[in-house]
């Protein structure tokens, strides 16, 4: 392991090559992270040494695999500080995580005319659960808007978070502007009027210490392949006594407890929601990951991910003809950074990037009702990790110096 945060890029073998002829500058971490050799080597160890099934087998390599996947979750329930490991499942991701409790928690408690509230920066894994339920059970969606400066509207949380509302749900940072929502008051809101709350953690949980008990949130999903594990590993975070309320989300086998031919009884968290063989090396890997950011801290994650927002941010608001959408405060601005370039499309200012080897996201980011309550149909996102330094970022301002240069004809 690099023996500091600043040359952690060393521990990351892709990051060593060139892109049309430039240096790589990865900065579309919000789409996905990179992987360390570590945890490449943690998949290929297991592999090589200890693949075989879990829970159900006697021999030695299916004893060392449990043993391996049962660690690895409760390396995850130390990481985002959970009083149980049962408390733990293990997911295909974010979206698989948020869509379990709305097909199972929501799909029990919302009944005709209970409200649903979201905030407008949702991404679309934690917006169409919620609204295609809501349809489903003639309930009622609500919308926590954005202040002009790009931050959540709390006064507009206090108006919709009502005796209504049965189920509040919130990006504890969003993919697209950066910001980070205060959930722990968002949850005190959301218990005083009798509803649950759900965390999407899936911007959050790579990038800044997550205590779910701190936060008191009632559920808290996130993604292992935007914290540099494989994809298709993911974890649902969701206190006990909810957990064991809650019907399962699929049915086949590691689930039950007993099957009869007109009966079957279930089993206890977390295996409940964990029906048929599971993503073990993914669990392992994500295990390794977060052994990897415990190294580092996430303190120092967090700290290293502002200075780069903080050196660069400025630089880009200083381009007349570059429009940020976010918080104007960096301290508020967590590493992503979603803005416009005069009348260029985004496609067309990511492409003319890419040939600078500048990687960055194009498009709506999984959020169209934000960028219609932005007024845009897309923007181009900048994103980075601890991995990322400021050289990434003078690369992206000089890349942006040179496309404006090139569709200005030559003259800038
Ligand atoms: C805030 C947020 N919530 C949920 C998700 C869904 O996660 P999964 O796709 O892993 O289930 C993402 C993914 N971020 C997307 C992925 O690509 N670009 C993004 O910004 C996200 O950023």
């Amino acid at each position: 392991m690099a023996n500091s945060i600043n040359d952690s890029y060393q521990d990351f073998p892709i990051l060593d090559q060139k892109v049309n002829g430039e240096r790589l500058a990865y900065l579309d971490n919000a789409a996905t992270a990179q992987k360390p050799q570590q945890v490449i080597d943690s998949l290929v160890h297991f592999y090589e040494h200890d693949n075989a099934n879990v829970h159900r087998g006697v021999h030695t390599l299916a004893e060392r695999a449990t043993e391996q996947y049962e660690a690895a979750r409760t390396k995850v329930q130390h990481f985002i500080n959970a009083k149980n490991h049962n408390e733990i499942i293990f997911t295909k991701g974010c979206t698989d995580g948020l869509n379990l409790v709305a097909a199972t928690y929501g799909e029990q408690n919302i009944h005709e005319g209970d409200e649903i509230v979201i905030t407008i920066m949702e991404h679309h894994s934690n917006l169409i659960p919620w609204q295609q339920l809501a349809i489903k059970k003639h309930a009622t969606l609500k919308y926590i808007e954005l202040t002009p400066e790009g931050t959540l509207d709390m006064e507009d949380a206090k108006r919709k978070i009502t005796d209504r509302t049965k189920i509040v749900s919130v990006a504890h940072a969003s993919n697209v502007l950066g910001t980070v929502n205060p959930l722990k008051e968002l949850a005190k809101i959301a218990h005083e009027h009798g509803a649950v709350i759900v965390g999407d953690g899936a911007q959050s949980v790579p990038h800044m210490p997550v205590d779910v008990q701190d936060l008191d949130v009632d559920f808290y999903a996130f993604s292992g392949h935007k914290m540099m594990s494989p994809t298709g590993i993911g974890v649902l975070y969701g206190k006990a006594d909810l957990l064991r309320a809650m019907p399962p989300y699929q049915y086949g086998g590691e689930m039950i407890n007993t099957v009869h031919r007109d009966e079957t009884t279930f089993a206890d968290i977390p295996f409940k929601f964990e029906a048929g063989t599971q993503n073990i090396a993914g669990a392992i890997a994500l295990g390794t990951a977060v052994d990897y950011l415990e190294e580092i801290g996430m303190e120092n994650v967090e700290k290293k991910e502002q200075e780069i927002v903080d050196y660069v941010l400025p630089k880009l608001e200083a381009l007349p003809y570059i429009t940020v959408y976010g918080p104007q405060d960096p301290a508020q601005h967590t590493g992503v950074i979603a803005f416009n370039m005069d009348n260029l499309h985004p496609h067309d200012v990511a492409t003319a990037l890419d040939a600078e080897g500048v990687a960055v996201r194009a498009g709506h980011h999984c959020a169209q009702p934000l960028m219609e309550a932005l007024g845009v149909s897309a923007t181009t996102r900048a994103s980075f990790y601890f991995y990322n330094s400021k050289k990434d970022a003078d690369q992206l301002i000089n890349a942006i110096k040179a496309t404006k240069e090139f569709f200005n004809g030559g003259t800038i």
